[in-house]
């Protein structure tokens, strides 16, 4: 029987809004497919992170030598031959250009969930420079991925193992195969 998993290297691109959850899915998806893992929010530069912190939100300038950063990470792994799952926000999509292009090794997954939901996890969650306050303005440029841009879109209602489990349907990896 032919095997449907990825058979060349391939790098996902966990995306949404601050809190919905990029971070710790994509983590464990890395973790259950044995792939790498980077943090979208390691790649900021200091000075971003302080106006973060500060309430301020990103503009694109400020956003495109941080996503180019980003892209130079997946085009390493990719490279080396190495599967990898980074977790960024890739807001709008000319930022998923940069991330992305034409490349069919790089898949987006949307992390889809209301507002409500968000901001109640950010509220509860410690120790992270992203205020709350900034969620409007993350809506507000979010411009969700088409069609066209094949993403692997799923709920955030239920928690990161169901997540991780309907991602690994949607790549065609049975779910016996992803160490639990
Ligand atoms: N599916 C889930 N169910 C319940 N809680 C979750 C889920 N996913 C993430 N969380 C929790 O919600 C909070 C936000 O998650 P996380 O930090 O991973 O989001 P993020 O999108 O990476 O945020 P940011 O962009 O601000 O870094 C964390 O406290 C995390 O533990
Ligand atoms: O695109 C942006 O506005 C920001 O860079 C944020 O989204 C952060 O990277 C992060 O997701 C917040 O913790």
């Amino acid at each position: 029987m032919t095997d449907p998993r990825p058979t060349a290297p391939t790098v996902l691109v966990v995306m949404g809004v601050s809190g919905s959850g990029k971070s710790t899915v994509a983590a464990l998806l890395a973790e259950r497919l044995g792939w790498t893992f980077a943090d979208g929010d390691d790649f900021h530069t200091p000075d971003s992170i302080a106006r973060m912190r500060d309430g301020h939100p990103l503009d694109d300038a400020a956003r495109q030598p941080w996503l180019g950063r980003i892209r130079a990470w997946i085009d390493a792994r990719l490279a080396a031959g190495e599967s990898a799952v980074v977790a960024c926000s890739a807001l709008k999509r000319a930022y998923r250009r940069t991330l992305i292009g034409a490349s069919p090794r790089i898949r987006l997954v949307f992390l889809e969930g209301s507002r409500e939901l968000i901001q109640d996890r950010i509220r509860a969650r410690h120790g992270h420079f992203m205020p709350a306050t900034l969620l409007d303005s993350q809506f507000a440029a979010l411009e969700p991925p088409g069609p066209d841009e094949d993403p692997i879109t799923v709920g955030i209602e239920e928690g990161p193992d169901a997540i991780v489990a309907a991602v690994a349907t949607r790549l065609g990896i049975p779910a016996g195969d992803i160490c639990g």
